[in-house]
């Protein structure tokens, strides 16, 4: 496989590990300094592109991809409000694209057993839910992805849930919906977000009644774990065309 890398940063660097370990080529390594060079002479032979950069040059970047016929895996968040205007893109062109918000096998096993608890939880009642994300000082969008993609499982399974707010006293960015002071409106699902040292990443979904708190937990280790499953998504959308998620990978598991 032929790969084009965008956003050298954290996990770009991984990638070009697990890609080199794995057989492939890194073709083409685009970042801040040569960013001009993402257009179709350099994207030519290219089978797919990783893209991990920020919330505000996600959208050109994959658009850019899509436009020159080149696969594209991302995993950039806090932007993803525009993500289905590009999936959109993709299937008129006849395109391939891959989004997840977390490419960590144990985060999508967690996204499973999420949705399954929100249901369970809905039976039984008697439980607020609340979400915690910890990440490294670096993280430039709140809440997390991963955060999202857990309060948009909930919000589906547990009645009485519309959707999520962030308390997140001291990040502020564009891509961020915060509310600094007071609770949580009842309908809403408080993401905390927290930002600490080099953690690569924490996520927490805690059920609390009168009585007990049930709590499920995921700590990544290190950001190999991340750069795999992103490498072996450009591997499964290499050759193919249409939308995918880490469900569609993950189908048979
Ligand atoms: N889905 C998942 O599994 C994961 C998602 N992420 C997400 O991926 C994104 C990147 O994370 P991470 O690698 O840790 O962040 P880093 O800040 O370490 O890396 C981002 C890189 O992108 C570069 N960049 C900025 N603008 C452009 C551009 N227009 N073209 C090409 N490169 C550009 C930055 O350069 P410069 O520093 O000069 O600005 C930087 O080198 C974040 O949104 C993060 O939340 C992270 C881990 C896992
Ligand atoms: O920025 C990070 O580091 C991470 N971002 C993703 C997210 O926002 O959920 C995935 C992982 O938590 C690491």
């Amino acid at each position: 496989m032929k790969a084009a890398i965008i956003g050298y940063g954290k996990m770009g660097r991984e990638i070009e590990r697990i890609l080199t370990e794995r057989g492939h080529e890194a073709a083409l390594i685009i970042d801040t300094d040569n960013a001009h060079e993402l257009d179709a002479a350099h994207l030519a032979g290219i089978d797919v592109a990783l893209e991990f950069t920020t919330p505000e040059t996600a959208y050109r970047n994959i658009r850019t991809c899509i436009e020159c016929g080149v696969a594209a895996v991302s995993g950039t968040t806090g932007w993803t409000d525009r993500l289905g205007e590009l999936q959109e893109l993709c299937r008129e062109r006849g395109g391939a694209l891959f989004y997840a918000s977390n490419y960590c096998l144990g985060v999508n096993l967690m996204f499973r057993l999420n949705r399954q608890l929100a249901a369970m939880i809905d039976r039984v009642g008697g439980y607020d839910v609340r979400i915690e994300e910890v990440h490294h000082t670096q993280k430039k969008d709140a809440p997390s992805g991963t955060a999202i993609t857990l309060a948009e499982g909930i919000a589906e399974n547990l009645a009485g849930k519309q959707g999520w707010v962030n308390l997140a006293p001291g990040i502020e960015h564009a891509a961020n919906r915060i509310e600094r002071s007071g609770e949580a409106p009842a309908d809403r699902i408080e993401i905390r977000s927290v930002r600490k040292g080099a953690v690569p990443g924490i996520h927490t979904v805690t059920y609390e009644s009168e009585d007990d708190v049930l709590e499920i937990r995921h700590t990544i280790k290190n950001r190999r774990t991340l750069a795999l499953g992103a490498v072996v998504a450009a591997e499964f959308l290499c050759g193919k065309q249409g939308v995918y998620s880490m469900d569609d990978l993950l189908r048979n598991a």
